[in-house]
């Protein structure tokens, strides 16, 4: 971690604010992009893209040759940490991801010794970059909450209310801790070896910290967070982290509190004043324009982005979608949306 070269974006998340926002976007390589879709067909399915670096780094470095953002992600994903615990994840076409559940028999053979060497390809990819990056951009690295892991894992696929995870964690609360206390131990990990590998920062996907009542939301949600926060920061000192737990509503300010990230990711249903009442405005804050208006596009756009750029510019902010981009989404709207962004 090299503070040497100003990085406009790890700036922001060490807490200090921007005369224009630093810039990226929540799944920025992707299927918007016809080159991904290009090198997509070099791999043999999608895991092999993530688990090859050549491909992994080619995918990540496509959005910053068209557009100036201030950082660049990994290219992986959050389900390669249940693959690499030994529970093999398929993505089928038009479905996504699909894994043979686990359940309170099958957590106890899930292979923890084995994740980081499963995973050093990907550890690979995170060296790669930081070589090919420009030094004012910031690296990202990033794995999955443990509870967002763990809906997939238990669901066996993305559901719309998480059902199967949320009635096993009420009825298996011990397994259910056990599976927690292993995903909690691999991210620790795994993250620790991408600061290594050169990471500046990293983010927590917490994509569905929502329908969650206030007890399960502090179990699942809070407390490994935090575990993961403290683990890694015994680590790596001072490790800077972003939480992003989509759906938090009223439970943002605790999480923020609570886990001690340095920055917290805000979607788009949150609204902006509610932000500014209860977040405290030394809090960086990431996010949080509705993706479909960038697949619109026009006034619908813009109007959102000036609201936004007004509401968190008394504060350290990273401009951001509230969730990640859709394959729908026209190339010329990103262009439009970072110049808007960055005042030209
Ligand atoms: C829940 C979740 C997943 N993956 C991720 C999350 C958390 C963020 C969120 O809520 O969106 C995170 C993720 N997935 C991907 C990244 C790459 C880095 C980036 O550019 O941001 C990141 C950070 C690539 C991807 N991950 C996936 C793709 C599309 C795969 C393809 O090329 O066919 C990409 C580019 C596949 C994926 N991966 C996942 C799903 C549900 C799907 C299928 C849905 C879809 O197809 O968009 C699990």
């Amino acid at each position: 971690m090299s503070t040497a070269v100003h990085k406009p974006m790890l700036a922001t998340v060490l807490g200090e604010r921007q005369e224009r926002p630093p810039v990226w976007i929540m799944r920025q390589a992707g299927r918007y992009l016809p080159e991904y879709r290009e090198t997509r067909k070099q791999a043999k399915n999608f895991l092999e893209l993530c688990y090859t670096p050549e491909l992994a780094v080619e995918v990540t470095l496509q959005p910053l040759r068209r557009f100036d953002l201030d950082a660049s992600i990994l290219f992986s994903d959050i389900l390669v940490v249940p693959d690499a615990l030994g529970q093999p994840v398929r993505f089928e076409t038009g479905e996504g991801p699909i894994l043979d559940p686990v359940d309170e028999t099958t957590i106890h053979g899930l292979e923890k010794g084995r994740a980081l060497d499963h995973l050093a390809p990907v550890l690979e990819t995170v060296r790669r970059l930081r070589a090919a990056i420009k030094p004012e951009q910031t690296l990202i690295g990033f794995c999955g909450a443990p509870w967002t892991v763990a809906t997939y894992m238990l669901g066996g696929r993305g559901s719309p209310d998480q059902w199967v995870a949320r009635k096993f964690a009420l009825q298996h609360p011990q397994a259910f801790a056990k599976l927690m206390d292993i995903l909690v131990e691999t991210s620790v990990d795994y993250l620790t070896a991408q600061f290594e590998a050169g990471a500046d920062v990293v983010q927590l996907f917490e994509s569905w910290a929502l329908n969650l009542d206030d007890a399960a939301f502090a179990l699942q949600v809070m407390e490994p967070n935090r575990r993961i926060v403290q683990g890694l920061r015994a680590r790596i000192p001072n490790a800077p982290v972003i939480g992003f737990p989509r759906g938090a509503a009223g439970n943002l300010s605790r999480y923020a509190a609570y886990t001690g990230v340095n920055v917290l990711g805000i979607d788009y249903a949150t609204p902006l004043d509610f932000v500014r009442s209860a977040l405290p405005n030394t809090l960086p804050v990431q996010g949080n324009l509705d993706p479909l208006r960038l697949v619109v596009g026009g006034k619908a756009m813009t109007s959102q982005v000036d609201r936004i750029l007004t509401a968190f510019a008394d504060r350290p902010h990273i401009f951001n979608l509230g969730h990640g981009i859709v394959p729908e989404t026209p190339i010329a709207h990103v262009e439009q949306l970072i110049a808007r962004v960055k005042g030209r």
